[in-house]
């Protein structure tokens, strides 16, 4: 497996496989990996012939410094695990080679950045998008897969491809759960053990959504019975429960005639989680 610390060193090797006639599948990550993440390296290497993986702690998506500075890290576990599953390179670049000096260009996607959970985290997509377009052309792979976990930063991702016409195809992947329904996420280490089991009010409100759904609940209905369901669980403080449109992510009230997506942020002694469920009713 090779190990790219610059763009250079990255784009020489991608050089080098092309040479090959060999395609290319490419996973963003900000690292401490997980099973969930190991799921989009699996679903990448059936898609195209090498997988290349990023890892970077993105500072510019980051509103909150001491979030950026505890953000957990362990690059020798990341590398051990990415080798074994047979990933062809790691990028694993420094901030001054992402930004370097004088640096000036930022992509924002201008209304899905600043709805939702771009109000909860003010400037977070357009640091996403940005970073994330940076790594597209520096990879320029033929896909790129993203969790469905991160449910708004995959329709930004979409809609930033399809805007400036970037020539590659987005896979979005299942959240991979903890046996009892957490979705695996990198912050759930910061949580204490009490956190843990309280946090499970996000799965546990995104069934009881669905079942809303199916039988025909109202949007107001769905987003005040989750509403509540977070407000009984006392370590949880809820950040936002939004129901809206799938996809799009526009306002959607009443009894919805189309697929939905119930997104839900919550702190849990100060580590802020999210979780999504799309639901067609
Ligand atoms: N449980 C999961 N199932 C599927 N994909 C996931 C899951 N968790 C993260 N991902 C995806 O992995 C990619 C990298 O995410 P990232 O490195 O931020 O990990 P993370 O676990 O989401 O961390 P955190 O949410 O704590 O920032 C993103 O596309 C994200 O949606
Ligand atoms: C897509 C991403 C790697 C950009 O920094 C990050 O937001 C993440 O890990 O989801
Ligand atoms: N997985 C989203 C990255 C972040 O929380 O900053």
């Amino acid at each position: 497996m090779e190990t790219c610390k610059t763009p250079a060193e990255l784009r020489s090797h991608v050089k080098w496989l092309r040479k090959q006639g060999l395609s290319i599948a490419f996973v963003p990550t900000m690292g401490y990996l997980h099973a969930g993440h190991m799921e989009l390296v699996h679903r990448a290497a059936q898609v195209a012939d090498r997988v290349i993986v990023s890892i970077f702690v993105n500072p510019t998506q980051f509103g909150d410094p001491r979030d950026l500075e505890t953000y957990p890290r362990d690059v020798v576990h990341d590398l051990a695990v990415l080798k074994a599953a047979d990933v062809e390179a790691v990028f694993l670049p420094a901030a001054e080679d992402i930004y370097p000096e004088g640096s000036e260009t930022i992509v924002e996607t201008m209304r899905l950045a600043t709805i939702l959970h771009g109000e909860v985290r003010e400037g977070h997509f357009r640091g996403v998008a940005t970073v994330v377009a940076k790594l597209f052309n520096i990879v320029q792979p033929e896909y790129a897969l993203f969790g469905e976990k991160d449910y708004q930063q995959l329709q930004v991702i979409r809609q930033m491809v399809r805007d400036l016409h970037i020539p590659l195809e987005i896979i979005g992947c299942p959240t991979v759960r903890e046996p009892d329904g957490l979705a695996l996420s990198s912050r759930n280490v910061r949580l204490s053990p009490e956190d843990r089991t309280a946090a499970l009010v996000l799965n546990r409100s995104l069934c009881h959504a669905e079942a809303l759904v199916a039988r025909g609940a109202t949007v107001e209905q769905i987003v005040a019975e989750v509403t509540a369901m977070i407000a009984a669980e006392p370590r949880a403080t809820l950040r936002a429960v939004d129901v809206t449109e799938a996809v799009t992510l526009r306002p959607v009230s009443g009894k919805p005639n189309g697929p939905i997506a119930i997104m839900i942020s919550a702190e849990f002694g100060g580590v802020l989680l999210i979780d999504q469920r799309e639901a067609t009713p």
